[in-house]
């Protein structure tokens, strides 16, 4: 463990050194080399998106006229500004908010993951944490991610600030991951059980979060505008932190100031592809009749401005910044990566393959087979924004270190009852697949890391690979199958050389999904 990658509270490193190449101690060198050039990289990718720089970047403030700018809007600040917020990420963005807006805040109500400050606090990150005599109220909530008597609490507060509000206002709200089950507030008669018993079942059965939070908004107050229409008439602002794939705003914490396009029906289709519309207590029942016959019609939500201020996007071009200043050829391939984790690595160990092929002219065209099973596995994999053909003519015969980026949220299946995360589960299939053929003369790396800084219930953010680990491992008595077949992935890094592939970041307060590194080193 002590050799783990520990990224976050170290900041200042030791500049990196040209790669050694050549024989075995010199390729071990250089497989260190490369290690340390990805956890630069991983870092890179979350600090762009870490609370402070996010909100430096969204918003200005200038201390003469007290205008407050967002994007292209001004806003006048006459002591008419409040805030709140609710996810994973929103207790560094209240604290970095305060600091920039000062005495201009009125007051603010934020709700947070249980425990989240003390975990701050025990990881040295005063940073994220909110001073003292700080004008926001938090309240912690949701543990395990499920909506609770807390958050409810939470929620009821924030919609009473929200009411209490005038055309003067303004409301500041900070949305991030995790959202939704910090702010609930059921229609009555749904009671937070029946919610929480539905939001349960939807998700064992495998519901995706677009389908989910589609459901959640038909049963809420906030989620699908409601937020923004408890505060009208005040000016509402939304900066949000995307955890969803192509940052759906109304989507991410189900959407609170985004007016839901959403009919009964889809929600009727929802539950019946799930097998549950049978089964609906009878207040979710009587909330959807309801809602069918509303004169209202959905919310408006002409007032509100809603902007994403993080995404995985933002936090994959900064690493590819930082991937270019490092000497790569560097691509974001996609920031939409989705599927079942195996299909993922079998897509990343294909890639290697074929694009290790291009980048040494003399076998480009090596792996005919290989090219075409990788371009009907992106197809299979419905990546939206896929670089696929981009990435591999970037990386044509150029014989230089290509660092090739993505990012999104694979699934797991889980089959076995062992301890790990899809980063760690992802990084150690591609090892897998790595290891399979002969690569070339290349040194190849890849590394998975969730942005949070926690993958699944471990404490490491992700894991890194290169294609020696099976053989490697066998030499430990460790065998890849056998953990992979129990989801034990966290078990397998921890023990393999003593944890010196797991990626340790300790909780970063931000979250844009999953980063993927790949690179290719020509010898
Ligand atoms: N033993 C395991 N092996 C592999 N994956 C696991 C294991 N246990 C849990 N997971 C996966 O971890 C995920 C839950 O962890 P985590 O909290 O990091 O993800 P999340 O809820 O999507 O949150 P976030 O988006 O904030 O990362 C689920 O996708 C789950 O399938
Ligand atoms: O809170 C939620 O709904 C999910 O994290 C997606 O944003």
């Amino acid at each position: 463990m002590a050799a783990a990658l520990q990224i976050l509270p170290r900041l200042a490193r030791a500049p990196l050194r040209p790669l050694l190449l050549g024989g075995p101690v010199a390729r071990l060198a250089s497989g260190m080399a490369l290690a340390e050039h990805a956890r630069q990289l991983f870092e890179s990718a979350v600090g762009a998106v870490l609370p402070g720089p996010m909100l430096h970047r969204a918003l200005s403030l200038d201390l003469d006229s007290g205008q407050l700018k967002v994007r292209d809007r001004s806003f006048q600040l006459r002591q008419n500004l409040y805030l709140v917020g609710f996810g994973k990420a929103v207790l560094g963005m209240a604290a970095a908010a305060e600091e920039l807006l000062g005495q201009h805040l009125v007051q603010g109500v934020i709700s947070v993951p249980k425990g989240i400050r003390a975990a701050m606090e025990r990881a040295g990150k005063q940073e994220m944490l909110l001073k003292p005599h700080s004008r926001v109220q938090v309240f912690e909530g949701a543990e395990d991610n499920l909506p609770d008597r807390d958050a409810l609490r939470a929620a009821l507060a924030i919609r009473q600030l929200a009411e209490g509000l005038t055309a003067d206002d303004l409301l500041l709200v900070f949305i991030s991951g995790g959202g939704s089950a910090l702010l609930p507030a059921p229609i009555p008669p749904i009671t937070l059980e029946e919610k929480q018993t539905l939001t349960k079942l939807l998700a064992a059965r495998g519901a995706t979060i677009q389908e989910l939070n589609t459901i959640r908004k038909a049963l809420s107050q906030l989620k699908g505008g409601g937020l923004a229409q408890a505060a009208y008439p005040a000016q509402v602002v939304s900066l949000i932190l995307s955890d969803v794939v192509g940052d759906p705003v109304e989507v991410i914490a189900s959407g609170p100031t985004v007016a839901s396009v959403h009919s009964v029906q889809d929600c009727l289709h929802i539950l019946n592809r799930y097998g549950l519309r049978a089964a609906l207590p009878r207040s979710v029942k009587t909330v959807l009749a309801r809602a069918d016959s509303d004169p209202h019609g959905p919310h408006s939500c002409g007032h509100v401005l809603n902007v994403i201020i993080g995404s995985n996007a933002l936090a994959l071009a900064e690493a590819q910044r930082q991937a270019e200043a490092l000497g790569y050829r560097a691509v974001v391939l996609s920031t939409a990566i989705q599927g079942n984790v195996k299909s993922v690595a079998q897509f990343y160990g294909l890639l290697a393959r074929v694009a290790g092929a291009h980048l040494t002219p003399p076998r480009a065209g090596t792996f005919m087979e290989e090219d075409e099973q990788l371009h009907e596995l992106a197809a299979k994999l419905q990546l939206p924004d896929l670089q696929l053909k981009e990435a591999l003519e970037a990386v044509a015969g150029t014989g230089s270190p290509v660092c090739l980026l993505a990012g999104g949220e694979p699934t797991v299946q889980l089959q076995g009852s062992g301890k790990g995360g899809r980063n760690q589960e992802l990084a150690l299939r591609v090892g897998a697949e790595l290891g399979q053929w002969p690569l070339g003369p290349i040194d190849v790396l890849f590394l998975s890391g969730g942005t949070d800084g926690q993958d699944g219930p471990t404490e490491a953010a992700g894991a890194w690979v290169m294609p020696e680990l099976a053989s490697q491992a066998t030499a430990e008595g460790l065998d890849v199958a056998t953990f992979l077949a129990h989801n034990d992935s966290h078990t397998f890094f921890s023990r393999f050389r003593g944890g010196a592939h797991l990626l340790h970041t300790g909780l970063t307060g931000t979250n844009v999904m999953d980063a993927h590194i790949l690179f290719l080193w020509p010898r």
